[in-house]
């Protein structure tokens, strides 16, 4: 088996795993991943969503504080939440800052000579780890989902609107959703990227989702009014109005009075987003 069981603790009649990998595109470095697993994967193969994380987390963020796995378990799916960098590749500067380097993949292929060893999550997340989940554990690879959080509320957008009908929908939360044109994704998008903005447009959900083609592609998502990260930094109503000129995408887009950045607010939703996939996938 490739995969390394790290820890287990049964939850809502399932099982929550931690696992270790060797990871061939991130440069053949160790990486570790959360899965639930409803107790329906014990007879059959299971419906699966895929949860990117935000700035400074790791898999277990998500596992630990969202609180999904009790709704997951009543409608029988699969969580799957990888980490948000590679770690231990060792590069010069890589601990530095909390917005790039480790924790901070931003879920893009590098091209920059000093991060493309090692720094490619896009890859790591829409095709080493799915195909690793497909092959190791009881779930059903024909009937996935993404979700995601800041970082991750864009790493869930682009992977759906650059993989036509891989996931049968995409929800985020709080999602960075031009990255283009805020100071997070330029900062990542010049280090990992460099300095041509075509490259950029290319992982940047306001600007994919105007070409996008393909089965219909259907995007819920949560932003909070109180998230202090929400004017400067994510630029949802960027991608709501590039969303409008492309038919092939439905977006419910929701505004929440109160709620901040924190996950707080995924526990809050977080069943919200469960429903909205039980209905596409
Ligand atoms: N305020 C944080 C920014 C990072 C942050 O808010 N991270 C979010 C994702 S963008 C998160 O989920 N943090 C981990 C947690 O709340 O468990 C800092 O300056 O370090």
């Amino acid at each position: 088996m490739a995969l390394n069981l790290v820890k287990q603790n049964k939850a809502f009649g399932g099982w929550v795993k931690q696992f270790s990998h060797t990871s061939k595109v991130l440069g053949d470095l160790e990486m570790k991943f959360s899965v639930f697993l409803p107790a329906q994967s014990e007879n059959s193969k299971v419906p699966v969503v895929y949860y990117l994380s935000g700035l400074t987390c790791t898999d277990e963020n998500f596992t630990t504080k969202a609180g999904a796995q009790r709704r997951a378990a009543e409608l029988g799916f699969a969580l799957v939440a990888p980490d948000t960098s590679p770690r231990g590749a060792n590069i010069e500067g890589e601990d530095e800052s909390y917005d790039f380097g480790s924790g901070a993949g931003f879920y893009v292929d590098a091209t920059t000579d000093k991060w493309k060893k090692n720094y490619n999550m896009y890859s790591y997340v829409t095709d080493e780890l799915p195909s690793l989940i497909a092959s190791e554990l009881p779930v059903d690879d024909s009937r996935k989902a993404v979700s995601g959080h800041s970082m991750g509320g864009h790493g869930s957008l682009i992977t759906a609107l650059k993989n036509p009908g891989m996931f049968k929908c995409a929800t985020a939360f709080a999602p960075i959703a031009n990255p283009m044109n805020c100071q997070w994704g330029q900062k990542a998008f010049t280090g990992y990227l460099g300095e041509d903005k075509s490259a950029w447009a290319k992982y940047d959900a306001s600007e994919l989702v105007k070409s996008y083609e393909g089965p219909q592609l259907p995007i819920f998502a949560d932003q909070g009014l109180a998230d202090n990260f929400y004017p400067d930094q994510l630029l949802s109503e960027n991608f709501i109005e590039a969303a409008k000129t492309n038919d092939k995408v439905d977006v419910e887009f929701r505004f929440q009075e109160g709620y901040d950045h924190s996950y707080y607010t995924m526990a809050t939703f977080i069943d919200d987003h469960l429903d909205f996939i039980a209905k596409h996938i």
